[in-house]
């Protein structure tokens, strides 16, 4: 909760214009053959329409960038326009690139000035919760620089040699300590200024927004992701988020 008559933390942006963009231009290869992934159905609509609705439940998100499959601007135009979104986001649609990261890039680049608060969220990680969403706003609105979602490994995991060959044995190298490792998740937020500077300083291929910013020597926190927040990589997914939409719509209604 919070108390008024405490001053803001230094660098905190209390109340600042929340922007989210939304790469969404992958083809899904893992996903298996069809229709570039974030267009793939999930309970009837596609997975980039309930990404988007994920974004817009949150009250603190005034604009939503989603960064289309290249060829696919008019498309995911007309299929946002043809789905019902709170009155108070605005969207634009954008063509993406080759890479996540060139997609981020892009998105940001289309981001009008006055939103200091920028998120960047997978249209492939459709079910996130929006308390999920609110706690990385919050956090970058108290003043860190970048936020992530992560949670606790469930499982051990190995440092290995990679084979050469798929499904050759690996040898194992070591097995670091679980209790100091997480997996990440999106909505990753920012100071609009540091991720600007990131994509504009950082050259290497990477994986999430936020390494780009520990490139920069900035720091990081993590706050609690949530199990459903999962990413839609395999079509083993798919069912799993089916069946989170199904438990959703008994216990919920919708
Ligand atoms: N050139 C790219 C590649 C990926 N993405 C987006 O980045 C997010 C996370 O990527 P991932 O799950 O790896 O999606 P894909 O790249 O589509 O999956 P795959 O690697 O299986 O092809 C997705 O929302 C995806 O649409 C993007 O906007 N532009
Ligand atoms: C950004 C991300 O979702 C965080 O877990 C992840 O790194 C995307 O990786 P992918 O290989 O593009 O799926």
């Amino acid at each position: 909760m919070s108390d008024d008559s405490r001053p803001s933390p230094a660098g905190a942006r209390p109340g600042a214009p929340v922007a989210v963009v939304i790469p969404a231009a992958g083809r899904g290869v893992r996903l298996g053959p069809g229709a570039p992934k974030a267009l793939r159905t999930l309970n009837g609509t596609p997975m980039l329409v309930h990404a988007v609705r994920a974004m817009a439940a949150s009250r603190a998100v005034s604009l939503v960038v989603v960064v289309a499959p290249p060829d696919g601007a008019g498309e995911v135009t007309s299929l946002l326009d043809a789905h019902a979104l709170p009155e108070r986001t605005r969207f634009l649609v954008v063509p993406g690139g080759e890479s996540r990261q060139e997609s981020v890039r892009l998105g940001l680049d289309a981001v009008p000035p006055g939103h200091d608060v920028v998120l960047v969220h997978d249209a492939a990680r459709p079910l996130v919760p929006v308390e999920t969403v609110d706690a990385v706003i919050g956090a970058v609105r108290e003043g860190a620089a970048a936020v992530v979602p992560a949670l606790p490994l469930a499982d051990t995991v190995k440092e290995v040699e990679p084979a050469a060959v798929a499904g050759a044995p690996e040898p194992v190298l070591a097995t670091p300590d679980r209790s100091r490792l997480r997996a990440v998740q999106t909505p990753q937020g920012f100071d609009r200024a540091t991720l600007v500077r990131a994509h504009e300083t950082v050259t290497d291929d990477v994986t999430d927004d936020a390494s780009m910013v520990e490139q920069l020597g900035e720091p990081v926190v993590a706050v609690p992701g949530h199990e459903e927040a999962f990413k839609v990589t395999r079509p083993l997914d798919l069912v799993l988020a089916e069946a989170v939409l199904a438990r959703r719509r008994l216990t919920d209604g919708f």
